[in-house]
C-alpha cells in the first residue's frame, strides 16, 4: 500500500545541539536504508518549514506505524498520514 507522508519536525528548545545533530545523523541513516529497501520511495522538503512530505510503499497500516514510530524524530514530529489509491485517470492504471 501507498501512504503520502507528512512530517513536521520541532526540535526542542532546551536540547544540546550536538546531541539533536547526533539524533539527525540516526535519522537520516534509518531513512536512507528505508529508501534502499524500497520501502520508503520518496521524501521531499518542503520550501520553508522544517517539514518533509514523503512516499512510502509498504504492507499496510501496521507496518506503518511501526516505522513512523521507530523514526529517531518521531518524539519530535507532528505526522499525517494519506492512505493513497490507484486514480482511474492514471495512465499507469490503462
Ligand atoms: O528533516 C526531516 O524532514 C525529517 C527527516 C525524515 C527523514 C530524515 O532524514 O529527516
Amino acid at each position: 500500500m501507498l501512504y503520502l507522508v507528512r512530517m513536521d519536525v520541532t526540535p526542542p528548545r532546551d536540547m544540546d545541539p550536538e546531541e539533536f545533530a547526533r539524533i539527525k545523523a540516526r535519522e537520516k541513516d534509518y531513512a536512507l536504508a528505508l529508501q534502499r529497501d524500497g520501502r520508503w520511495r520518496h521524501i521531499w522538503r518542503v520550501v520553508g518549514e522544517y517539514s518533509n512530505y514523503s512516499i512510502f510503499d509498504v504492507a499496510g497500516n501496521d507496518e506503518l506505524h511501526r516505522i513512523l514510530q521507530d523514526l529517531p524524530l518521531f518524539p519530535y514530529m507532528r505526522i499525517a498520514v494519506t492512505p493513497l489509491a490507484t486514480h482511474p485517470s492514471d495512465l499507469a492504471a490503462q
